[in-house]
């Protein structure tokens, strides 16, 4: 991973299940952990570890605290934020997600969201609630799709459709704000039909630049990831994982149905200013050891092991996907 330092946030709700550092954890091998502070309130606890990670083998930082007192006292690119239950991630994925709507509205005007398909849409649930319904100011959102499958729009399988029914069409955000695929192409029309839309809005000012990277850069992408540890439509194995050109490619054999799917590629989800991760589930917690767990001798990457953005990654794992750290 490219980052030089990395911390741990465990959030918990009530008193944590766990201890640290006993020999019975569940949650994560510590050779050598220093314990810090807790707090009774929030029942949160602030560690820090040393050699626990597969990410650079590095001191660690590891704070139970919220994603915003993370960032702000220690400006780590990367958090790993571990809740007690799906609701309580989707309560924290709104604050986060309104939070930086406020930031990118006040500093640029607008906010360029990217959705990912499957069970992210599901966790943006708590935004379609006061006080996010009202306060985020929704007209400023743009919104795109990181991966999105050919099929119509009305389609079952349709990463549109999904969104559409379980988010968009609950909150005012003007329909000429979101960048759906031209589902009329074949696969490979609708990739290259799609990054050209992104690079008018490039153009215009819309979608930020990143000179470091020269891709588009992304005010938020909000990724989900299968058991596989596949990220939008990069599946591991497949060549399209090392595209280093293109904006926006295409699949016509996708190992998960349905075959046809476009997706943006890693320079472009690598540009992005915040990538949110979001992963629950017991059948994922194999993926997310590999990515955030003790080295191994398994030189096979996954997909979700090269989301390494030049700005701020936050897991927001359930405990069930944190279970094998
Ligand atoms: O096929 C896809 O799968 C991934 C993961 O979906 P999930 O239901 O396991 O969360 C999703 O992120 C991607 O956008 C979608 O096209």
């Amino acid at each position: 991973m490219a980052a030089s330092s990395s911390s741990i946030s465990l959030l918990f709700s009530n008193t944590p299940r766990i201890s640290f550092p006993t020999q019975d954890s569940p949650f994560l091998p510590l050779h050598n952990a220093t314990f810090l502070k807790s707090s009774p309130k929030t029942g949160s606890l602030s560690l820090r570890l040393e050699g626990v990670s597969s990410i650079n083998k590095k001191k660690l930082s590891c704070k139970a605290v919220s994603s915003t007192e993370m960032a702000a006292a220690e400006g780590k690119k990367k958090k790993v934020d571990v809740f007690d239950s799906k609701d309580e991630l989707a309560v924290n994925l709104a604050k986060y997600t309104a939070d930086l709507s406020d930031k990118f509205t006040k500093e640029r005007g607008a906010f360029t969201v990217v959705l990912s398909g499957g069970s992210l849409i599901d966790y943006l649930r708590k935004l379609l609630e006061p006080p996010y319904l009202d306060s985020v100011d929704w007209s400023k959102w743009r919104v795109f799709w990181v991966d999105e499958r050919v099929v119509p729009k009305d389609h079952e399988d349709s990463n549109y459709k999904l969104a559409y029914d379980g988010f968009l069409s609950k909150v005012p955000i003007p329909p000429g704000n979101v960048y759906a695929i031209n589902d009329a192409l074949s696969a490979e029309g609708a990739a290259d039909d799609y990054e050209t839309c992104l690079r008018q809005l490039v153009k215009s000012g819309v979608i930020d630049f990143s000179e470091a990277s020269g891709f588009p850069k992304f005010d938020l992408m909000l990724l989900g990831m299968g058991p596989d540890g596949h990220v939008a439509s990069l599946f591991p194995g497949h060549p399209l994982v090392n595209e280093k050109e293109k904006w926006v490619t295409f699949i016509k054999n996708s190992p998960k149905p349905p075959p046809e799917r476009i997706t943006f590629t890693f320079p472009v989800i690598n540009s992005s200013a915040y990538i949110a991760l979001v992963v629950t589930g017991a059948g994922k917690a194999d993926a997310v050891h590999k990515a955030l767990g003790t080295p191994s001798d398994d030189s096979n990457t996954l997909p979700v092991e090269l989301v390494s953005p030049a700005g701020e990654l936050t897991w927001f794992l359930d405990k069930n996907a944190a279970s094998k750290l």
